[in-house]
C-alpha cells in the first residue's frame, strides 16, 4: 500500500481515480489547487507521499511549475503528470522538470497501476541509482540500422576508450542517459561506477552540496558528514543530465573539479582527489546558451572536448520499425501479454506522427497498445483516440508553390531560424535579436510578418 497525493480540480474524475486506487490498497489523498497541494506536502513527513499525481492544468496554475518549486525544495517525490493529448508537449517539457512520467487522459485504469508500479519502484531504487555500483551490460538497448544510428554508435565506440569529457545533446527521451551508459560500458571505466544525477531536480541550494559532499554542521540540515556524488563516481563516470540547469555558482565548483581533479566538499578545507570522467547531457543548445550568458563559457568549452547529437526519433527513419518492435516485445513480456502483429493502420499513424517525446512517448503508447489489445493484433481501438484524432487534423504535405522559388525558399528558411532560435533562448527576443544579429525591431516585424506565435 502506498499513500498517494492526487492533485486534480475536477472533483468526479477525482473521487473516481481515488476509490479505484483505494480498491488497489492505496490510501489518496485529494487536493484541486496548487496551493492546496504545497500546504499538503509541506506540512507531512518529508516521505510521507509515495508519489505524486498531478492533473496538468489546476485553477491557480500548471503543475510544472508545482514541480519546479518542489524540486528546488528538495523533494524528491515521485511525479506522474496526468496530461491531455494535445499536452505531450508539455507533458516531455515536464519530463525536464522531474516528472517521473506522464498518463494522457482519459485515463485508462490499468494503465495507470501500470504507471504507478513502475514510479513505486522508482522510488525504492532512487538512491541505488547514484550509488557506487558498476554499470552491467543493458539487455535493454538497441542500436538500430538508420544511417544517422550507425554514425551515433560510431561515436560513441570513437569516444568510449578515451578519457575526453562528452556533451550529449538531443530533444528529451531521446536516449541520452542510454547513449551515456554505452559510453561508460564500452570505457576503460566500465568496471568502476556510473553515477547519474538529474540536475533539473537539483534545488540550487542542495546541488553543490549533492555534487561535492558536505562536512557535518557547514549549514542548516548538515547533520552529518555527505560523500558527493563525485567522490561516489571515483575511478568511474559521472553522467550529469540537464546540465544546463545548474546555477552559477555550482559550475564555478564544477570547472575547477575538472581542471584540478579535487573537490572540496562544503564546509571543508580539505581538497579530496578524484578520477572521474564527466559526461553531460543537454536538450539545450549549450553553445547558445553559454553565449547569452546563462552557462558558463569556459565550462561549455571544457565539457565540449566532443559532442554527440542524438537523434529525434522523426529523424531516424528505417529504426522506428526497429524500436517498434523492441518495445513490443518488452511490453508483452512484462505485461504477460502475447501480441504479435500491430495493425497497417496503426503503423501508418506511427509513421506519421511527429514524436515530440521521441523513444519515451513511443515506448509508453506501445506499452498502453498492448495492455489493451484483447487480440493478438493490436489495432485502431488501443491507441488514444486524440491521436488518432490529431493525425486526422494533419493537413496533407502541401506542394510549395514556388518549389524553385528563391525568395520563397529563403523565407521559409528565415522563419524556420527564427522560430529555432526563439525557442533555444526560450522566447527571450532581446537574446534573440543579438543571436540572430538582427534588432529588436527588425525580430517584431519578421515574428509579425512570418506570424510567429
Ligand atoms: N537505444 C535504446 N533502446 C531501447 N530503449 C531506449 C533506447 N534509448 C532510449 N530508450 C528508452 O527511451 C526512454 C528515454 O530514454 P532516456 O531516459 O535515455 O532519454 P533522455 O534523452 O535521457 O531523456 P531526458 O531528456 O528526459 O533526460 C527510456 O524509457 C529508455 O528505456
Amino acid at each position: 500500500m502506498a499513500h498517494l497525493l492526487l492533485v486534480e480540480d475536477d472533483t468526479t474524475f477525482s473521487k473516481l481515480l481515488s476509490n479505484f486506487l483505494g480498491k488497489h490498497g492505496h490510501e489518496v489523498q485529494v487536493c484541486s489547487t496548487i496551493t492546496g497541494a504545497k500546504e499538503a506536502i509541506r506540512s507531512s513527513a518529508p516521505d510521507e507521499y509515495a508519489v505524486l499525481m498531478l492533473d496538468y492544468r489546476l485553477p491557480d496554475g500548471n503543475s510544472l511549475d508545482l514541480l519546479k518549486l518542489l524540486r528546488e525544495e528538495g523533494n524528491r517525490t515521485p511525479a506522474l503528470i496526468m496530461t491531455s493529448f494535445n499536452d505531450i508537449r508539455t507533458a516531455v517539457t515536464a519530463m525536464q522538470s522531474g516528472a517521473f512520467d506522464y498518463i494522457t487522459k482519459p485515463v485508462n485504469p490499468e494503465e495507470l497501476l501500470m504507471v504507478l508500479k513502475e514510479a513505486l519502484n522508482r522510488k525504492e531504487t532512487v538512491s541505488v541509482k547514484t550509488t557506487k555500483k558498476p554499470e552491467k551490460q543493458s539487455l535493454d538497448f538497441i542500436e538500430g540500422n538508420s544511417k544517422i544510428s550507425k554514425q551515433l554508435y560510431e561515436y560513441v565506440r570513437l569516444v568510449a576508450p578515451t578519457d575526453m569529457s562528452v556533451i550529449i545533446q538531443g530533444e528529451s527521451g531521446t536516449g541520452k542517459e542510454h547513449v551515456a551508459k554505452s559510453i561508460h560500458r564500452l570505457s576503460k571505466r566500465s568496471d568502476g561506477p556510473f553515477v547519474a544525477i538529474d540536475c533539473g531536480s537539483l534545488s540550487k541550494d542542495l546541488a553543490a552540496s549533492e555534487l561535492f559532499g558536505h562536512k557535518k554542521g557547514a549549514f542548516t540540515g548538515a547533520l552529518q558528514d555527505k560523500i558527493g556524488q563525485f567522490e561516489a563516481a571515483d575511478g568511474g563516470t559521472l553522467f550529469l543530465d540537464e546540465i544546463g540547469n545548474l546555477g552559477y555558482d555550482v559550475q564555478i565548483k564544477l570547472l575547477r573539479a575538472l581542471q584540478e581533479r579535487i573537490v572540496v566538499p562544503i564546509g571543508s578545507t580539505n581538497p579530496v582527489k578524484v578520477d572521474v570522467r564527466l559526461i553531460a547531457a543537454t536538450n539545450e543548445d549549450l553553445m547558445v546558451i553559454s553565449q547569452t550568458g546563462d552557462f558558463r563559457e569556459d565550462l561549455y568549452h571544457r565539457l565540449n572536448e566532443f559532442k554527440i547529437q542524438v537523434p529525434a526519433l522523426r529523424e531516424r527513419g528505417e529504426d522506428l520499425a526497429v524500436f517498434i518492435q523492441h518495445f513490443v516485445d518488452k511490453a508483452n513480456e512484462e505485461l504477460g501479454k502475447n501480441i504479435r502483429e500491430i495493425s497497417k493502420e496503426v503503423l501508418d499513424i506511427f509513421q506519421k506522427y511527429d514524436w515530440p517525446g521521441n523513444l519515451r512517448e513511443l515506448n509508453n503508447v506501445i506499452k498502453r497498445l498492448v495492455l489493451l489489445s484483447k487480440d493478438e493484433i493490436a489495432d485502431l481501438k488501443a491507441l488514444p483516440q486524440e491521436m488518432i484524432t490529431s493525425m486526422e487534423a494533419v493537413p496533407a504535405p502541401v506542394k510549395l508553390p514556388g518549389g524553385s522559388d528563391l525568395k520563397l525558399l529563403q523565407e521559409t528558411h528565415e522563419k524556420e531560424m527564427i522560430e529555432k532560435v526563439l525557442q533555444d533562448v526560450r522566447y527571450n527576443k532581446s537574446k534573440a535579436a543579438k543571436l540572430l544579429n538582427i534588432d529588436r525591431k527588425t525580430l517584431y516585424y519578421k515574428i509579425e510578418k512570418y506570424q510567429i506565435e
